[in-house]
């Protein structure tokens, strides 16, 4: 579905980085760019998005060239079919959600997709409002909404969830989920948050100075290596339940049961009763001195 191959000389902080990424991407996979600042996963979907150019290379989406400098093709980012939610939501002040649904709407598009949309992220009883009365949440999901009502193919997520709380964060990871599905989209994402990738993604791409320096499901990227973690105990499945797209298992270790969300793969041949392993990284430990 997408083929990227691309260089480009950014200016970093050290001087010249030579950004140069060779993806494909399968039509409805989600697949998320992770690692440190400033190694060029903005600029990756800034140059699919076609706001910024390559120095040469090639971009293309189900067989149609967006970028070519061989041929010299370089479509506008008008005509890509991209919708695009990053951090820093500019939506109209001055507009109502709805009108600021109805001013991006894909004219001569499907009619009905904008009360569907409103739907399905919930937003109907928002719709009259104006963005400033919203909470970030909220200005996030008419963000999403509005990149949606654009009937792309081709959904970029640049941190689009990285100023909300982990509360919201989970919820609009839920609508993210949902909307990828229900419209059939294929989704690039780029995220730090390694429970966020795990629960959306199905193929992680670690870039590191410029390049993709590993790529594979979350669960062989992030928690193979993680086995050496700070953190292991051994325990024993009390139970597992699915919520949502995930699995919540319980863990019994000595007296105490752990929660640990874990993904599909993760459970298959899990019954309870098995004895487990979990480890972890991700966390600061706290001590408490026991008055025993
Ligand atoms: N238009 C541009 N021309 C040249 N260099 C640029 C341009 N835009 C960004 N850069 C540089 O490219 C480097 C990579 O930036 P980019 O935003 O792609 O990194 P990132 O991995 O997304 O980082 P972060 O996680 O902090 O968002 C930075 O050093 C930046 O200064």
């Amino acid at each position: 579905m997408i083929s990227l191959d691309i260089h480009k000389s950014l200016r970093a902080e050290g001087g010249v980085m030579d950004l140069r990424v060779n993806i494909y991407i399968e039509k409805g996979e989600w697949v998320t760019l992770y690692g440190p600042s400033g190694v060029g996963k903005t600029s990756t979907l800034r140059m699919l998005a076609g706001l910024m150019k390559p120095d040469e290379g090639s971009i293309s989406v189900s067989d149609t060239p967006w970028f070519d400098s061989a041929k010299r093709v370089n479509l506008k980012p008008g005509l890509r079919n991209i919708g695009y939610v990053f951090q820093d939501f500019a939506l109209f002040p001055n507009m109502t959600v709805r009108q600021n649904l109805e001013y991006a709407r894909k004219k001569g598009g499907n009619g009905n997709l904008l009360n569907v949309v409103l739907e399905m992220i919930e937003l109907g009883e928002l719709q009259d409002q104006k963005p400033a009365s919203l909470s970030g949440g909220q200005k996030q999901r008419v963000a999403l909404a509005r990149a949606l009502v654009q009937e792309p193919k081709v959904l970029l997520l640049d941190e689009p969830l990285s100023a909300l709380d982990p509360a919201m964060r989970m919820k609009l990871q839920e609508y993210l989920g949902k909307v990828h599905r229900e419209f059939e989209l294929t989704t690039l994402l780029v995220s730090h948050d390694i429970s966020e990738i795990s629960r959306l993604s199905d193929t992680v791409l670690v870039m590191e100075k410029g390049r993709v320096v590993k790529k594979g499901k979350p669960s062989e990227v992030f928690f193979k290596q993680q086995l050496s973690g700070k953190f292991k105990f051994t325990g024993k499945v009390i139970s597992i339940e699915k919520a949502d797209l995930m699995y919540v298992v319980h863990v019994l270790v000595q007296e105490q049961a752990v929660r640990v969300i874990a993904t599909a793969e993760e459970v298959t041949d899990l019954k309870p009763g098995d004895q487990v392993m979990v480890a972890s990284k991700a966390f600061n430990p706290l001590l408490y001195k026991l008055d025993i």
